[in-house]
């Protein structure tokens, strides 16, 4: 049995993270940990996550409390948080499976430093039709890349708090990758006022936020007479969750280094 500590454990996520370990096979939950001034401080993680029953495991403050209660770590928080736990992580032989978005370029050489000595899966999106999506992108931006103009176009709830998303990002590394171009060169966050002829070589990102919506990507490819639109919409959180604790069983196996969730996946 894979004992799985979730941090965040009050989040959004956390809490639907909570439900996934206790329905998954082969996991529990090992511990659950919140921020210190949370009202769900000392509460069962099963209450936490709206279960109707306890899994008889108290919600604390501190990684450090549960040290030698779980055997992987999964995190969908703060870049700053993150980082404190993974540093943790590698200090106490523990894997990590990472979901939290809108690390700076400096905060993900940080990460990839620190799982040398650990397993760590990290990914903007742990849902496999958001994983199958980059194959068919990288597919598209092959055939059509050349003679299209490519957007990215996301729409998250009102709470979220970076753009783009880390999903449309990596949509679009994999999109830059595949036409050879530097993302950095060529991503264009958001357009006003006298902006120009589009050039072709760009890659544009809208940013639209508003109600309850889970996660919204759209990639088009944009030609003369005909357009490819990849979208993918997500409608729950679970299949986030169900693919951070297939990840989180996974990387157990698997020698210390930084993988993602194709690798999961097999892609
Ligand atoms: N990779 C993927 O598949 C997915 C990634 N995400 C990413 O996961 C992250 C979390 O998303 P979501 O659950 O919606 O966000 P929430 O804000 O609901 O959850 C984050 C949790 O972390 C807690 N937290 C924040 N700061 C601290 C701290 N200093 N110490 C302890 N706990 C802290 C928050 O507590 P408090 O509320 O008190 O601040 C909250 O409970 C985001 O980066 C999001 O983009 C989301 C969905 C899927
Ligand atoms: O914050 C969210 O909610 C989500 N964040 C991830 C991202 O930034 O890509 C993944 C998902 O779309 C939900």
């Amino acid at each position: 049995m894979t004992r799985i500590a979730i941090t965040g454990a009050a989040g959004r996520m956390g809490r639907v993270l909570i439900q996934a370990v206790d329905a998954a096979e082969g996991a529990e939950v090992g511990a659950a940990i919140v921020r210190h001034d949370d009202p769900m401080l000392g509460l069962d993680a099963g209450a936490i996550a709206g279960l109707g029953k306890d899994l008889g495991i108290r919600a604390v403050a501190s990684l450090s409390e549960v040290a030698d209660q779980f055997d992987v770590l999964i995190d969908f928080t703060t870049p700053a948080v993150t980082l404190a736990n993974l540093s943790f992580c590698q200090q106490h032989g523990k894997c990590i499976v990472i979901g939290t978005t809108g690390f700076s370029d400096d905060e993900k050489i940080s990460l990839a430093d620190c799982a040398t000595q650990t397993g760590v899966v990290f990914a903007p999106n742990y849902s496999v039709g958001v994983n199958l999506c980059l194959n068919l992108l990288r597919m598209a931006a092959r055939v059509m890349g050349e003679d299209s103009d490519i957007e990215i176009i996301e729409m998250h709830h009102r709470h979220k708090v970076d753009a783009p998303s880390g999903t449309a990002l990596r949509m679009g590394e994999v999109v830059a990758e595949t036409m050879g171009w530097d993302l950095n060169e060529v991503a264009c966050y958001g357009r006003e006022g006298q902006t120009g002829a589009r050039p072709h070589q760009q890659i544009g990102f809208e940013t639209i936020r508003g109600g309850d919506v889970v996660g919204d990507h759209t990639v088009m490819f944009a030609s003369d007479g005909e357009r490819v639109e990849v979208t993918h919409k997500a409608q729950s959180r679970m299949t986030f969750a169900r693919g951070a604790v297939r990840s989180a069983l996974w990387i157990t196996d698997q020698k210390a280094g930084l993988y993602d969730m194709q690798d999961v996946l097999g892609f």
